[in-house]
């Protein structure tokens, strides 16, 4: 770590889970039931010191979790108003892109030059290194733990071979005792970014959003610009969102970065065309255009008061390691809509009263009728499925969510969250130890009798979103 910690920045966003609201979110019409996630994504920004004379214009940033997993860039101010552009230099042998990273970088730093420029004298971009570091939960630790045991692996962080000591057949670390054993918070993985396998909680936006936050705050004063206040992440959901949608190369529902940037919410999207004017990263009129978009009102909609949860009650999620292939799930199901535009509007009319219903019952604490309202939603989530020949809540997710809330006590109900698919349940749980180990032991039988790979995740609803975070978490891993 440099000296100057008076110049390290660090800030987190979560995950998300979209408990209810899968496929109408893609809609303005309806809306999400969105859930931020205890798991985060945090990144340290840190100034780097050259010796005297030495003049060096680079952004760094690493993932110290992962092998290969530095990304190194040159950058310029392109030609006719083209903002800051980078450039990927090689480290080692080839250069691996990071895709999320160098938009979020073309982006975040055109907005820094341009909006640094109003109030105060042109802004300058000097040197700096990011490291992101991701909570466990975000990969799944099963997939890396043979390597691991291959793999030697050093400082820093615990590998996942140490934390994966566990008489589960999955070796992912139960939830338990990552809470009990306190099991390093950022492991060590032994493969690269690339070969670990997501557990789908988000880490692209939460990526995008956290990096996007780190370079604001470690750039601009305070007074332009503050991610604590709701004119600060106003700003910086607009220039998350603007930024994923160009690395993804589409434009999603954006609950994913409203999760990382709000955290849990009732969340109607923005209409797609407020991103419509924004040229390529670099192209002549990038930069005013990204600015005037970012910094103009957007007509998002987050209520975070119409989500919370009842006391004593928390969300959890299983991981279920099926190996599904959800690709075109969403094309599918907007086609069967398109066909059938009566039907479905019938249904997601329905489906929307009945997912604001489950956002009430939890809001108002009915904790007598949660299961009730889940299971209505889902009810109307597998005939969408039906109807579109998606499987949404496939039968093995439905067996597995049956079983869990008639023979764990402490479990209220669940849904296939998302998308849907074979990947993730998500669950309305007791909050206490004895649940939780009753969950845990639950699944490893199931999974032993089904064949499949069922675990419990350490990472739990949350309602916060963005936040600054001081350094002590990070001990060990910066320079
Ligand atoms: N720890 C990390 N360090 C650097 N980049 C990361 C990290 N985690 C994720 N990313 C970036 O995000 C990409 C993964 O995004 P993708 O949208 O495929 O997954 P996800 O957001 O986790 O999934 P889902 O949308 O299903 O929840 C990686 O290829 C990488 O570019
Ligand atoms: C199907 C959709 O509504 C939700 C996808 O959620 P997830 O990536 O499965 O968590 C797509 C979207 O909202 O962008």
């Amino acid at each position: 770590m440099t000296g100057k910690e008076d110049h390290t920045t660090a800030v987190s966003a979560p995950g998300k889970v979209l408990l209810a609201g899968g496929y109408l979110v893609l809609d303005r019409a309806y809306s999400g039931l969105v859930f931020g996630l205890s798991a985060r994504i945090n990144v340290i920004a840190q100034e780097i010191h050259t010796s005297e004379g030495v003049h060096l214009t680079e952004i760094v940033v690493e993932s110290p979790q992962f092998l290969e997993a530095q990304w190194r860039y040159g950058y310029h101010l392109a030609d006719q108003d083209g903002g800051i552009k980078v450039t990927q230099l090689q480290v080692g042998s080839r250069i691996v892109p990071n895709p999320f990273v160098e938009t979020t970088l073309n982006y975040a730093l055109t907005y820094i030059a341009q909006a640094g420029t109003h109030k105060h004298k042109k802004h300058s971009v000097k040197s700096a290194r990011l490291t992101i570091l991701a909570d466990n939960d975000y990969y799944s630790h099963q997939a890396s733990a043979a390597a691991a045991a291959a793999a030697a692996s050093g400082g820093g962080g615990e590998s996942v071979s140490s934390s994966a000591s566990t008489s589960s057949s999955s070796a992912t670390p139960p939830a338990s005792s990552i809470n009990a054993l306190n099991v390093s918070r950022f492991a060590r993985f032994p493969t690269t970014l690339g070969d670990a396998h997501k557990t789908g909680l988000g880490s692209s936006a939460a990526l995008v959003t956290a990096l996007s936050a780190a370079l604001l705050t470690h750039y601009l004063p305070l007074q332009i610009l503050d991610v604590s206040s709701p004119e600060g992440k106003q700003i910086l959901h607009n220039l998350a969102q603007a930024a994923h949608c160009a690395a993804q190369g589409k434009v999603g529902s954006g609950f994913d970065v409203a999760a990382a940037v709000y955290g849990s919410s009732l969340y109607r999207r923005f209409s797609p065309s407020v991103l419509a004017s924004v040229p390529e990263a670099g192209s002549p009129g990038f930069a005013s255009k990204l600015l005037e978009v970012v910094q103009s009102e957007w007509d998002t909609e987050v209520q975070k008061d119409a989500v919370s949860l009842p006391a004593g009650i928390a969300m959890r999620m299983c991981d279920v390691d099926c190996g599904s292939q959800t690709v075109g799930m969403v094309k599918k199901v907007l086609a069967w809509r398109a066909k059938e535009p009566e039907a479905a509007k019938a249904l997601w009319d329905e489906l929307q009263r009945r997912n604001e219903a489950v956002a009430s019952v939890l809001r108002d604490e009915r904790t007598g009728e949660i299961s009730a309202a889940l299971k209505a939603v889902r009810e109307l989530v597998r005939e969408m499925g039906t109807a579109s020949g998606v499987p949404i809540e496939p039968e093995s997710q439905t067996e597995l969510l049956d079983a869990l809330e008639a023979e764990v006590p402490g479990v209220y109900g669940g849904v296939v969250p998302g998308a849907g698919g074979f990947d993730a349940v998500a669950l309305l749980v007791q909050d206490d130890t004895e649940t939780l180990a009753q969950i845990e032991e639950f699944v490893e039988s199931w999974s032993k009798a089904k064949g499949s790979q069922v675990s419990l995740l350490g990472v739990k609803g949350e309602m916060e979103g963005v936040r600054k975070e001081t350094l002590e978490a990070y001990h060990g891993w910066l320079r």
